[in-house]
């Protein structure tokens, strides 16, 4: 398989004072192409850095970042990004919203309508498609937001916490929709996340980050079979994993355990 994504001895550093402080210590990593990776670690530890640099918000100090073997110069359309904070335009309905990234594409009309239906289907908002944001429930914005990515179809899927604010069960309902897109369009992703089980519960693989300076702790395979479901989350196999990664994100001053 070839790499979608890859950081090369990705350092990041911001001058403080009179020194340097680094944010990200030389991060060597690769994503496959249509692999699902998750980014866990304590706070500060660069996670949104790193996305921001593939996402090409940000960049490396020195080091690489390359999609598709190119240096990332910058944001494009073969990227859609995802944040906690739903930036949704609020004078513009659910539709409009979800359409404005076709427009920007420079999509037809007629796909544009085609495309943004199928994503505000997909995502639950179907009866909420011409009201203005502001009628939603935080949850109902996260979705909307997920739908106007959804819509413009990018090759890689980059998601900082986009979940974080919801409810428990709004969230595994998200959880369950975003692993079916990612089956039907076999997009790669890489998804930030605080919770250990939707780390567990989402990826192929879970990148275990440390803090000061931020660097890659550990990786770890997740050795359970897709589609992912409510019996796989509650097997013996996911605890074992989750309490892996558990253990490597909580006692990182310990050698992480074998699984
Ligand atoms: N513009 C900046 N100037 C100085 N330091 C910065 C800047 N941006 C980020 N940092 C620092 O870089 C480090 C990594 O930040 P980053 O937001 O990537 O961490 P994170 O792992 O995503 O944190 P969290 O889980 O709390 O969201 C932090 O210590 C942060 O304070």
């Amino acid at each position: 398989m070839t790499n979608k994504i890859e950081f090369r001895d990705a350092v990041k550093s911001y001058p403080m004072n009179d020194s340097v402080f680094t944010a990200l210590d030389g991060v060597s990593l690769e994503i496959a192409d249509r692999e699902f990776v998750t980014v866990v670690g304590p706070s500060g530890c660069g996670k949104s850095t790193l996305l921001n640099m593939a996402a090409g918000l940000d960049e490396p100090t020195t080091g690489e970042v390359l999609v598709d073997g190119a240096r990332v110069h910058g944001p494009g359309p073969d990227r859609g990004v995802i944040f906690q904070q739903y930036a949704l335009f609020p004078w513009l309905t659910v539709r409009r919203n979800v359409e404005f990234g076709l427009r920007i594409a420079g999509t037809s009309a007629e796909d544009r309508a085609r495309r943004a239906q199928w994503a505000i289907d997909l995502v639950g908002l179907t009866e909420f498609a011409d009201v203005l944001p502001k009628t939603l429930s935080g949850g109902m914005k996260q979705r909307c937001a997920i739908a106007r990515a959804y819509a413009v179809s990018p090759q890689v899927l980059l998601m900082d916490e986009p979940f974080g604010a919801l409810d428990a069960l709004t969230r595994v309902q998200l959880q369950d929709q975003l692993l079916q897109t990612w089956a039907q369009e076999q997009r790669t992703v890489m998804f930030i996340t605080h919770d250990v089980d939707e780390a567990v519960y989402l990826a192929r693989r879970v990148v275990v980050m440390a803090a000061r300076p931020g660097r890659i702790h550990t990786i770890i395979d997740v050795d359970l079979p897709y589609p992912r479901t409510e019996d796989v989350r509650l097997s013996a196999d996911f605890s074992r994993i989750r309490n892996h990664v558990w253990h490597s994100v909580y006692h990182q001053e310990a050698p992480a355990s074998a699984p």
